[in-house]
């Protein structure tokens, strides 16, 4: 039995894409303290919602998809619960496996993940990173959890609060480039919709460029790049706006904050 605990976006990016890859309603329970948030998961996936400390009761893993500021009053209610073999998962950003340790029964393995929302079409990030009783057992059951929504790697936890600034918040700095793409087109004069779909399919096919050529970008950037040419014009402008050092200082508040968030 694996229990949610925590159905917001990403909670339910988890929860449905375990029942997309077959996991049996009556093997899942949620822990959801609203009662219509409650039917709305009953009705939409068949699981059933119940409060936290029954979640953490029933089941042999226990995913935390709470915020961060929420996460100590969660384990506080959780903890009695818990007994060693059962594993934690916390998917929260800035939570150190120590944290949650310090926090539960001596013995419980615990096991860090920094997912992110493409889960949602099968195409999540999960890096995923052991606490000091989680095993490598511990290890495969995390990958086998998340590998049904997408790509998994395993890296130190040293490595996460960059992680989280790179693929964990990443969706949102693509959707945001996506945005100042397609208003642009529309200050070019193009309608919105003939917008959105050329800079749509850019994007996807931009992606499939560096999956499936394996090419380095810098290499697909000077393809496109044709000398004193448009792309070089565009270029130009984005570098005089220090677009790149606004992408490195973007991302280091990303670490910060992660890091912040788990002090
Ligand atoms: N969104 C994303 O892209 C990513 C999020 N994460 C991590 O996932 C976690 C959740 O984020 P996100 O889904 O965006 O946030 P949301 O606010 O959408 O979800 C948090 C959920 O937790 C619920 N909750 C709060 N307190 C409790 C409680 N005591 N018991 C049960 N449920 C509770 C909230 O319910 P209510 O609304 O009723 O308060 C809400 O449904 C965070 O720790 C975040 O760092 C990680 C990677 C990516
Ligand atoms: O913004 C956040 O804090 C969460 C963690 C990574 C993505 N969303």
């Amino acid at each position: 039995m694996t229990a949610i605990i925590g159905a917001g976006v990403m909670g339910e990016t988890l929860l449905s894409g375990l029942v997309r890859a077959g996991r049996r309603p009556d093997e899942l329970v949620v822990g959801e303290k609203r009662p219509e948030r409650a039917e709305e998961l009953t009705a939409r996936y068949g699981v059933a919602v119940v409060d936290n400390v029954d979640a953490a009761r029933r089941a042999d893993t226990v995913a935390l998809v709470v915020k961060p500021q929420d996460m100590a009053a969660v384990l506080e209610q959780v903890a009695p619960e818990l007994r060693p073999g059962q594993l934690v998962v916390s998917l929260a950003a800035g939570i150190t496996t120590a944290y949650v340790e310090e926090r539960v029964p001596a013995g419980v393995a615990v096991v860090r993940v920094m997912p992110n929302t493409p889960a949602l079409v099968d195409q999540g990030m999960h890096a995923v990173s052991g606490g000091r009783h989680a095993t490598a057992e511990h290890l495969d059951e995390v990958e086998a959890l998340l590998s049904a929504t997408g790509k998994v790697v395993r890296i130190p936890e040293a490595q996460q609060d960059a992680v989280t600034a790179i693929s964990g918040s990443g969706p949102a700095y693509v959707f945001f480039v996506v945005e100042s793409m397609i208003e642009a087109g529309v200050h070019l004069g193009l309608p919105r919709a003939t917008a959105t779909e050329l800079v749509v399919q850019t994007l996807v096919g931009s992606a499939a460029m560096l999956r499936e050529t394996g090419t380095h970008p810098t290499v697909l950037r000077e393809q496109v790049t044709s000398p004193a040419g448009t792309t070089a014009a565009a270029l130009r402008e984005l570098e005089i706006h220090k677009v790149r050092a606004a992408f490195l200082a973007a991302m280091e508040a990303a670490r910060d904050r992660s890091r912040a968030l788990g002090a």
